[in-house]
Order: structure tokens, then C-alpha cells, then sequence
């Protein structure tokens, strides 16, 4: 192992960049290389590429996004996609792939190192956090986080005008995001992916509350729960209060990480190098029960991690 590898991949998510710092100089520390691909798999079809040393991955700990920049790239679903990544990795010298991403990313990895025999290490980062095997992800913390402070502020002109505010949230497929944050703001309803909504339960438990003197409530609903702007319409005709509707959007992928998904990010940083170190390839470096711990990537790939549904029960019952 003299050279590794690091690539960003997927949704940006705040702490990518304390990440690439701690696997630049954990890798320092131990005399490895480190070349960074830049823009996602783009990097590697295209073979662009720059030497990362620890000087050039000063002052990025506190800062959103990634200095490698990502992307979403359709060509890597393709066979042709990954030779050419193939061919990246063997022109570089690459022995080791460090692979910062989403679920997405990880299965990507997986197909590389499949056709490449070049060990590869995924390390979990998604505002998402749905990777399979791992408590949680880098930048989970600081979108939850972003995202309250952002609703904390919308229940002042709910409660003000006795609003019902819809506060859509990321999370096309999953709702980890909307859990998290619906239950932190004592939000009166969450809506998440993995359960069909039933608009007249959402009516009634509007109406409950109103008829007990609450008029105002905060509906926290992921984005794949499906049209927020027609279920915001629906709450007014269907209750006669006043509702609006507010979307999130981009400002939860950006912005400085946490402490909390920093430190996450390091000690991930540090773990992925030592495994490459070691000879290890082909994990996922995760978080369980209180420490980082690895598994096989492949695992990741093919486990579905399912939301605790009973934070949202508990979430109801809470803002009563
Ligand atoms: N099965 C696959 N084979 C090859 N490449 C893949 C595969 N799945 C995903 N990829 C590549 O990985 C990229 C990132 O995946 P995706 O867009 O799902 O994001 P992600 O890593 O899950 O992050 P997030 O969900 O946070 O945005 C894709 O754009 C594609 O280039
Ligand atoms: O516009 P983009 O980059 O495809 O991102 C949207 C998706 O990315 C995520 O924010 C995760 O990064 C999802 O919650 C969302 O569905
Ligand atoms: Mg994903």
C-alpha cells in the first residue's frame, strides 16, 4: 500500500470535507500517497485527478461541501463506466479507494472493486443517513440541525397567526431526516416515504387539536411523501385553518458541519486508511452502538436499514 485513492460521490454532505482531511493525513502519518479524483465518478472516467497532501487540505474542517467537488453520474451505471474507472486506478497507481458517499456511492464502489481487484473502502456520507449497517451517517447531524433551527423559527409565525405550516424536508426516498427532525420541534404530525399517508388522519388530528384550543402545528413531511403544495390546499378546505407551506430545500445538504458530524467524519477518516493499512478492503468503516466498527460493503449494499416508526408515534403523542 503506497498510494491511496479518495473520491466524493452522491448529495454533498457537511463533514465530506473533514473526512478527505483526516484520510489525507492519517495516510501522511503513515508515508501513503493520497490522489484525490475530482467531481465523483466523473474523476475517474475522465482520469482527473490532483496529489492531496496535508498542506492542501488545510482550513476545510469547518467547512460545508467538498473541496474535490461531486456529482451524480449516470455513466458509471454503465459497464463502460466502470473500465474506464478501472483504467484510472491502474494508470495512477491506485492501490486502495477511499469512497465518501450515500448508498449510491457504495454500491458503485462495489462494482469497481469487483472488476478492478483494487481494495475499496466506503465511508458513510449522506444528509440522508440510509446506509445499511451504520447508526449514522456524516452530515446527518448537521441537516438535522439546519433544518431545526430553520422550523424553530417557522413555529413562531404558526403559533403567531395560528398557522398550520406543511415544512417539507429532504428525503426523496427515506424519512430519517423528517423523524429526526419532526420529533426535535415537537412537530404535531411526520410524514416519511415509508408510510402511506392517510389525509383525512391528518385532517382529524388537526381538527383534535384545534377543538382543545390549538390552532396552529407544524407538519413535518419528507419530500417523497408526494405533493406537499396539494396536501397544504387539502388541510385548509378540509379544516378551514389557515395553512402554509414551507420547503426546506438545499440549505439542509449545505453549511458548516456540526461538531458532532466532524468528529464522526474523522474518526471514519482515520479508520478507512487504517484498513487499507492493514490490507483490509471492500468495508464500509460505520458507526454501532457508540463506535466506529467496519462490515463488508457488499452488506451495506444489500441490507435495507429500516426507520424506528415508533419515533413518529411518539412524535404525536409528544405534541399533544
Ligand atoms: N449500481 C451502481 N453501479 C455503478 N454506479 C452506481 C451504482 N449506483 C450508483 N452509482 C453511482 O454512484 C453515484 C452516487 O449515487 P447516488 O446518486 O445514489 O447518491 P448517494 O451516494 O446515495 O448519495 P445521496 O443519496 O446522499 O445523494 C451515482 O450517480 C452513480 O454514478
Ligand atoms: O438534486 P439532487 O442533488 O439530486 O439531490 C436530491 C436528493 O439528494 C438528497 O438530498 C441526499 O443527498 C436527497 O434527500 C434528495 O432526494
Ligand atoms: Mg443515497
Amino acid at each position: 500500500m503506497k498510494n491511496i485513492g479518495i473520491v466524493t460521490s452522491g448529495g454533498d454532505a457537511p463533514g465530506m470535507n473533514a473526512a478527505i482531511r483526516a484520510v489525507v493525513r492519517v495516510a501522511h502519518s503513515k508515508d501513503l500517497k493520497v490522489t484525490g479524483f475530482k467531481k465523483g465518478w466523473h474523476g475517474l472516467i475522465r482520469n482527473d485527478c490532483m496529489v492531496l497532501t496535508p498542506r492542501s487540505v488545510s482550513g476545510i474542517i469547518q467547512h460545508g461541501g467538498t473541496i474535490l467537488h461531486t456529482s451524480r453520474c449516470p455513466e458509471f451505471n454503465t459497464e463502460e463506466g466502470v473500465e474506464k474507472g478501472c483504467e484510472s486506478l491502474a494508470s495512477n497507481n491506485i492501490d486502495g479507494l477511499v469512497v465518501i458517499g450515500g448508498d449510491g456511492s457504495f454500491r458503485a464502489a462495489l462494482e469497481l472493486g469487483n472488476k478492478s481487484g483494487v481494495p475499496m473502502i466506503g465511508i458513510p456520507a449522506t444528509i440522508d443517513n440510509d446506509v445499511f449497517g451504520t447508526d449514522e451517517t456524516i452530515g446527518f447531524d448537521t441537516a438535522v440541525n439546519t433544518a431545526v433551527q430553520q422550523i424553530d423559527k417557522i413555529r413562531d409565525t404558526a403559533v403567531s397567526h395560528d398557522r398550520i405550516f406543511v415544512v417539507e424536508v429532504m428525503g426523496r426516498k427515506r424519512g430519517f431526516l423528517a423523524s429526526t427532525v419532526g420529533i426535535t420541534v415537537g412537530a404535531e404530525i411526520i410524514l416519511v416515504p415509508e408510510v402511506e399517508f392517510i389525509a383525512e388522519n391528518v385532517f382529524e388530528i388537526i381538527r383534535e387539536n384545534a377543538e382543545k384550543g390549538k390552532k396552529s402545528g407544524i407538519i413535518v413531511a419528507a419530500e417523497g411523501i408526494g405533493d406537499t403544495h396539494q396536501l397544504t390546499k387539502d388541510i385548509r378546505e378540509n379544516t378551514g385553518l389557515e395553512t402554509r407551506l414551507s420547503i426546506l430545500g438545499y440549505a439542509q445538504r449545505g453549511g458548516n458541519p456540526t461538531a458532532r458530524s466532524r468528529l464522526l467524519a474523522s474518526l471514519f477518516g482515520n479508520r478507512s486508511v487504517e484498513l487499507l493499512f492493514e490490507g483490509q478492503g471492500n468495508k464500509a468503516v460505520v458507526f454501532q452502538n457508540g463506535s466506529v466498527k467496519s462490515i463488508d460493503i457488499k452488506d451495506s449494499c444489500e441490507g435495507e436499514k429500516r426507520l424506528d416508526l415508533s419515533l413518529i408515534r411518539l412524535a404525536e403523542i409528544l405534541a399533544k
